[in-house]
């Protein structure tokens, strides 16, 4: 396992989740510096997801802890904690009968009490939100109408509206062709803040992320800076299969191919 030397900003040590008599996390430990864009990679049902909602305090571990920028999670109030950390979950339900405008505007909501009108600097907010995902043009229409992609960018303006200082993306490329999927990394990336992102496409996130966390049955089994960690015995132990990591040729990052059964 690789450590680095500047302090965490995303520290989680010893973490178990359980679901009834079930641990689905266990022994969750990895520490990651603030600013980076971090992936989160692993097969179906490794804990992705549930980790990421115990970032959100959504789940609330039976053991361990997670410290953000030196504080544990569990000191943090609600509103701290809304106005720190956005999730854009998997499944969001696009089927409300709101504009793209309505919808971003809600990132507000930890820092406006209930019948707060928006400021001239709240508007100004929103529209440079959604101009950094480029989806500034479909203010108005209504987010049932988006494409999967569009309404992707949409749900990530709303989380930069909240401006966190951690942004949790749960598998933000899904469903979107190679365009988008590029599109949307390399505007996370650009982004000037943390990001933690499940993605399924290793080499997607090879090439985007500046960190990797490997997750497998429920636990932290590797993590560090890409280049260290994105290796053959690494992914093969990940995926239980052997595969081979070389440099792509064309654009020279490295590249995973799973060995064909019988191609070794
Ligand atoms: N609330 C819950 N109650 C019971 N089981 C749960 C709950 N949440 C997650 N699980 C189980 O925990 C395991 C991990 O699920 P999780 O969604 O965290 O995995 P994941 O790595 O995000 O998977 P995928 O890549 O398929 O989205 C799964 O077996 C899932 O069924």
């Amino acid at each position: 396992m690789t450590h680095h030397t500047s302090p965490p900003f995303i520290n989680v040590q010893q973490l178990q989740w359980k679901a009834g008599q079930r641990a689905i996390l266990d022994d969750v430990t990895f520490a990651l510096p603030k600013g980076r864009f971090i992936g989160l990679i692993g097969p179906n049902g490794a804990g992705k997801t549930s980790l990421l909602r115990c970032l959100t305090r959504f789940y609330q571990p039976g053991q361990g802890c997670i410290e953000l920028d030196a504080k544990p999670l569990q000191y943090w109030t609600r509103t701290q904690l809304a106005q720190r950390v956005a999730l854009v979950a998997q499944h969001t339900n696009a089927a409300m009968n709101l504009s793209v405008f309505e919808l971003v505007r809600m990132g507000l909501t930890p820092y406006k009490t209930a019948f707060e009108s928006d400021t001239s600097a709240d508007l100004e907010c929103i529209s440079g939100c959604l101009d950094k995902m480029g989806v500034l043009d479909k203010s108005s229409q209504q987010i049932n109408t988006l494409s999967g992609g569009e309404l992707q960018r949409v749900l990530i303006a709303k989380a930069l509206v909240q401006s966190p200082e951690l942004m949790l993306l749960d598998e933000p490329t899904n469903h979107l062709d190679m365009c988008y999927a590029h599109d949307v990394m390399a505007l996370v990336r650009q982004l000037d803040m943390t990001v933690l992102a499940s993605i399924h496409d290793v080499n997607l996130a090879a090439q985007y992320c500046d960190y990797l966390v490997f997750v497998k049955a429920g636990t932290c089994i590797h993590f560090g800076p890409t280049s260290e960690v994105f290796n053959a015995a690494n992914l093969s132990e990940l995926f239980d299969r052997p595969c081979r990591v070389d440099e792509h040729p064309y654009h020279r990052q490295l590249w995973m191919n799973f060995i064909a059964q019988g191609a070794q």
